[in-house]
């Protein structure tokens, strides 16, 4: 536990600050010097530390400023000022400004280990004391079931949920990839009298066609080579809830008609049954392709479309509502920081302004990956422009990237070169459709063309 607790001692006197330093070390801490206020806040700059000891007198930059200084910046960091005897008042006066505590030259080593566990145990509390903050920080008027968002399209969005709930007719979710179509048709199920039935989604895109058939509709035994048990399908599977089917716009056409007569019947079949098997599902299908376009093209049925699209709800795009990226970017950072644990402060003005800035062709789900990655690799505590500078890179790596890295902007390039088909792209990359699938959704990437 010592291990991680980081200190900081900063003096112009070579003596107080070697022996400080020195029993510090001996008590497990990791510690540093700094022989001077600028120097301390260069080092500031670099690392995050605990708790920094800091001497009131000293001829570059003053005690008094630094401290000023670290509690504008670095808020959670503790201070314990350093003084001479016959200099308490300036301490008193420091403690005013929130520095923790003083310790008055000449001290001893008992005295110096009792201060630094409690402010150890002080440094716990706060901790946890954070974390309840974060956790509820995000307030009911910033999110509606899961889904986080305080702008006017947003608000519009919510009420709709709120309708659409209470009726059983079919749902058409439209919107780029990442902007929440899932979490949406979650809320929508959630607030409806289906709610305690089951949530099936299922990824469209995300299977061949035989083996779509099979996870939909459930198989009987021997129907094909290796089915030596029956299955029930998703179709099935979510009687008495809701269905969602994921990227409708990748279903095959002949699918479409085998679909579209489920939806009529209310039957179905599993593959190599005979036997009626009645079905009792809310069917909620989402989409990032214009289908009308895919009906054009003769990729999807018209009479399917209309069956599926009684009513519709489009997700807009998160650069059409860009008062939601800070609380967004806020609650990801929560999320994060509650995983790895680091102590992050926040963003600070620059980085948030360019968050706001970028366009986010990702939506939603770019930003939440960007957030996790500066959130891991920042050496700060608070997430700065320089941290999101990846962003701005595009397909043209000046700099050497990771292997991840490499992968990432690759697969975005094929993925534009098929004009998001992912079929095709799939085989110029010689991975299965599933793999593609999941890759584009770990990198948050751009399916659209
Ligand atoms: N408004 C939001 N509030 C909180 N998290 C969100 C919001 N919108 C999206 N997310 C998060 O972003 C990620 C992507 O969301 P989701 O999977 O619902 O998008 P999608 O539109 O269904 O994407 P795709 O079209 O690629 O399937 C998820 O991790 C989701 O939790």
């Amino acid at each position: 536990m010592t291990g991680r607790f980081k200190i900081l001692v900063i003096d112009d006197e070579l003596i107080v600050r070697e022996s400080l330093v020195g029993w510090l070390k001996k008590g497990g801490y990791h510690v540093e010097g700094a022989s001077g206020g600028r120097e301390g806040l260069e080092r500031l700059e670099r690392e995050d530390y605990d708790l920094i000891f800091l001497d009131i007198k000293m001829p570059d930059v003053s005690g008094m400023e630094v401290l000023k200084q670290v509690k504008e910046r670095y808020a959670s960091t503790m201070v314990v000022m350093i003084t001479a005897y016959g200099s308490v008042e300036t301490a008193v006066e420091a403690m005013k400004l929130g520095a923790n505590d003083y310790l008055m030259k000449p001290f001893e080593p008992e005295q110096l280990t009792l201060l630094v566990e409690k402010l150890q145990q002080h440094k716990r509390l706060l901790d946890e004391n954070l974390l309840l903050k974060q956790q509820i920080a995000t307030t009911a008027a910033e999110r509606y079931q899961d889904i986080v968002g305080i702008s006017e399209p947003m608000q519009a969005l919510f009420q709709l949920i709120e309708e659409v709930a209470a009726v059983d007719s079919p749902v058409l979710i439209r919107g780029e990839t990442g902007t929440g179509k899932e979490l949406v048709a979650k809320a929508i199920h959630a607030r409806s009298p289906r709610r305690f039935g089951p949530f099936v989604p299922i990824n469209c895109g995300a299977f061949t066609e035989s083996l779509l058939e099979s996870e939909l509709f459930g198989h009987e035994v021997g129907s094909f080579t290796g089915a030596t048990k029956a299955k029930k399908g998703r179709l099935e599977i979510a009687q008495g809830g809701t269905l969602f089917l994921d990227e409708i716009g990748e279903i095959p056409m002949k699918m479409q008609v085998d679909l579209l007569r489920v939806l009529e019947e209310r039957r179905i079949h599993r593959v190599g049954g005979t036997r009626d098997i009645p079905v009792d599902f809310r069917l909620i299908s989402a989409t990032h392709r214009d289908l009308s376009r895919e009906m054009e093209r003769g990729h999807f049925r018209q009479d399917f479309y209309f069956r599926l699209n009684v009513i519709e709800i489009q997700v807009p795009p998160l650069r059409e509502r860009r008062e939601d990226i800070p609380v967004l970017a806020e609650h990801f950072l929560g999320k994060f920081r509650r995983e790895t644990n680091k102590p992050l402060e926040g963003f600070d003005a620059g980085a948030l302004e360019l968050l706001c800035a970028y366009d986010w062709p990702g939506n939603v789900r770019e930003l939440e990956n960007a957030v996790e990655r500066a959130v891991v690799l920042t050496k700060g505590r608070r997430l700065q422009r320089d941290d999101f500078a990846f962003l701005f890179r595009g397909g043209a790596p000046s700099e050497p990237h990771s292997l991840k890295e490499m992968e990432r902007l690759h697969i975005q390039r094929v993925l534009s070169l098929c004009g998001g088909n992912i079929s095709r792209a799939a085989k110029l990359l010689e991975i299965n459709r599933t793999t593609l699938h999941n890759k584009i959704k770990k990198y948050g990437l751009r399916v659209n063309g």
